[in-house]
């Protein structure tokens, strides 16, 4: 399997038993590209992630890391990979400063990087305090700044923002966007769907194992075809009077497809005159949950 993304992950599988969690499974991330992973409870995302960690073994199919098969344990030491479990379980004892020292020793990792990333991240004046002492975002970023330690070429976060409030998600994201600078391939996993839409490059969407969409979102909408709304004072006045946008109209909105949106603007505007106008389209969410509701056709 010859791939230089840094992430590449062709037709796996993985069972438990007689029950398939994860069902042929194809996915590329390449580097400085941000992937959300998405899917319901249960989707196999997790199963997906450990299967990328190592933790657990596929059923079937190949996984590439940074250009090489991954098979073998001593093949993925060799990349360098950054992880932040959902739940992730510090040592509430140590100090927040003794906690990325132990993991900076298992890493092999200079010292000095620690209080570089302490004060990046905002805990240096809390770094001789034990970590039981934490506030949940105060743990989730020291989870965090564990996870980036080596500059990771491959950053897996499960969950990162949630129980969140809303200043520490964007930060979260923005230290997500300089790694993505910095070329770091990266997979989020979560369920925050209005929180991830504006941070990410690409989602892939998967149910019951299987993949049912992935894209941009400009390539999800085009995919899914969800309708666009138009609407406006001038669109309402106009839909009354022409019998053509009167057909397209429900309401004082008109409804159109993805394919027929470049035409419509162009009749809008260049025959009605009509220039002042909101454009309405499907989010994040409106495909995830289009996908999910129809998820027998978009998995066949
Ligand atoms: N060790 C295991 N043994 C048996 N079944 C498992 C095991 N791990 C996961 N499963 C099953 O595989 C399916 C996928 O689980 P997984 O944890 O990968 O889903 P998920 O998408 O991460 O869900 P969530 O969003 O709830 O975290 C579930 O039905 C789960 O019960």
């Amino acid at each position: 399997m010859e791939n230089t993304a840094s992430i590449h992950v062709q037709n796996l599988v993985k069972k438990y038993d007689d029950f398939t969690a994860v069902n042929d499974i194809s996915l590329t991330v390449s580097a400085g590209e941000t992937l959300a992973l998405l899917g319901h409870n249960g989707a196999g995302k997790s199963s997906l992630i450990k299967m990328l960690l190592g933790i657990v073994k596929p059923t079937s199919g190949q996984i590439s890391m940074m250009g090489n098969m991954v098979t073998h344990e001593k093949d993925r030491r060799q990349v360098n990979l950054g992880y932040l479990p959902e739940n992730i379980s510090l040592y509430e004892k140590l100090t927040g400063k003794e906690v990325l020292n132990y993991f900076a020793a298992l890493k092999r990792i200079d010292k000095a990087k620690v209080s570089t990333v302490l004060t990046e991240f905002g805990l240096e004046y809390a770094q001789d305090n034990p970590v039981k002492s934490y506030s949940k975002g105060m743990k989730q970023r020291l989870g965090f700044a564990q996870a980036i330690l080596s500059s990771p070429d491959i950053l897996l976060l499960d969950e990162p923002t949630v129980g969140l409030d809303p200043q520490a998600s964007l930060f979260m994201y923005q230290k997500i966007a300089e790694l993505k600078q910095q070329g770091c391939a990266i997979i989020v996993c979560t369920h925050e769907l209005a929180v991830v839409e504006d941070n990410i490059d690409r989602a892939f969407i998967m149910a019951d194992g299987q993949h049912l969409a992935s894209g941009s979102l400009s390539q999800l909408r085009q995919s899914t075809d969800l309708k666009v709304n138009i609407s406006g004072t001038e669109v309402s006045r106009i839909i009354a009077e022409d019998p053509f946008l009167n057909a397209l109209s429900i309401q004082d909105k008109l409804i159109i497809s993805q394919q027929d949106k470049p035409k419509i603007m162009k009749y809008l505007t260049t025959h009605c005159g009509v220039y002042n106008f909101l454009i309405e389209e499907p989010d994040l969410s409106d495909i995830y949950h289009h996908c999910m509701n129809n998820r027998q056709q978009y998995a066949a």
